[in-house]
């Protein structure tokens, strides 16, 4: 018997169709079912369609997720695949993170036309990023450098730096490594000093949460510590009620059946930060991010959170 295939939403960006295939792969390696069992549905969404402002300016939490998760929450889809960096916390009634993929790395990428290493720019040069976390964590570092918002898919944005647009600028090293294209990579920053974004590097699968038959297609690719990890940061963003507008890094490794967190919040400025470092049993994961970013606030006192705004 035929049946009709899974239909996995996506976005259409290079990198958004590397996680798609990447997640059918592993569906197909999981099930023993052939390509034709999935069909790839490619919606662009808001985020796509506005490229010529910062995203902390058009605002709104679902930029990139609205239009899949319509389509999810109505049944043309039956799986949309995200980067869970770019993922709410909160997410529409009805639907969850059902499978999360083995992280790839998580370390932030520098990539350098006028020097290697973020250390060695020459004073007052100039990066472009357009994540306020990475805006925040450069001049905490460098504070004498100016740093400009610079947004567009990866390729946009290395065209620029080769343009000689800017001196530098900073991605992902796994959205780099899925592109295949780690080879204008001079710099791997340390998580402790450049601590990345919750749940940087980790390809995550929203579905309807009581749908049983796609629960128990996920069930075989979700990767448990990679959940418990991503559970834990996305419980310190929660708490933080991270905006799009809030400079916030945070990282949860497994270890020996235990969770180790380390999080951080800045000013834009850079120039005054929090930072938490916790430990606990993986069953606790959003429990102990959660109250992190409860820690982090009550620490950091509402003067902080007006600089945000
Ligand atoms: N917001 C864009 C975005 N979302 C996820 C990644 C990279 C892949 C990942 O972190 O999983 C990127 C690009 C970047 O930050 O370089």
């Amino acid at each position: 018997m035929q049946m009709k295939p899974y239909r996995i939403g996506t976005r259409g960006s290079p990198l958004a169709l590397a996680q798609a295939h990447e997640t059918r792969s592993r569906l197909m390696a999981a099930h023993g079912l052939p390509e034709d069992a999935f069909e790839i549905v490619v919606l662009s969404t808001k985020g796509d369609r506005v490229t010529d402002r910062p995203l902390s300016e058009i605002g709104g939490k679902g930029l990139f997720t609205e239009e899949l998760e319509e389509q999810l929450s109505d049944g043309r889809l039956d799986l949309a695949v995200h980067s869970s960096k770019d993922m709410p916390t909160a997410l529409p009634e009805g639907l969850g993170l059902v499978a999360f993929l083995e992280r790839e790395d998580v370390r932030d990428a520098f990539i350098g036309r006028s020097a290697p290493r973020l250390e060695d720019l020459p004073l007052n040069a100039v990066v472009g990023s357009s994540s306020l976390r990475r805006q925040a964590l450069i001049r905490r570092l460098r504070p004498d450098l100016s740093v400009i918002t610079f947004r567009g898919q990866v390729e946009t944005r290395l065209r620029k730096l080769g343009e000689g647009q800017v001196d530098a600028t900073l991605l992902a090293h796994a959205g780099l490594k899925r592109l295949g294209n780690t080879g204008v990579i001079t710099e791997l920053l340390d998580p402790e000093s450049f601590p990345p974004a919750p749940g940087q590097g980790a390809i995550c699968i929203e579905a309807r949460t009581n749908d049983e038959r796609i629960a128990e297609l996920l069930a075989p690719i979700n990767h448990a510590d990679t959940e418990a990890a991503l559970l834990c940061e996305r419980g310190f963003l929660g708490a933080l009620d991270g905006s799009c507008r809030t400079p916030i890094a945070g990282l949860a490794r497994v270890a020996g059946g235990q969770l180790s967190f380390y999080g951080m919040i800045l000013t834009p400025d850079g120039s005054v930060w929090h930072d938490i470092r916790r430990e606990g049993p993986l069953g606790d994961a959003a429990q102990l991010g959660a109250d992190a970013g409860a820690e982090v606030r009550d620490r950091a006192g509402s003067s902080f959170f007006d600089s945000w705004t």
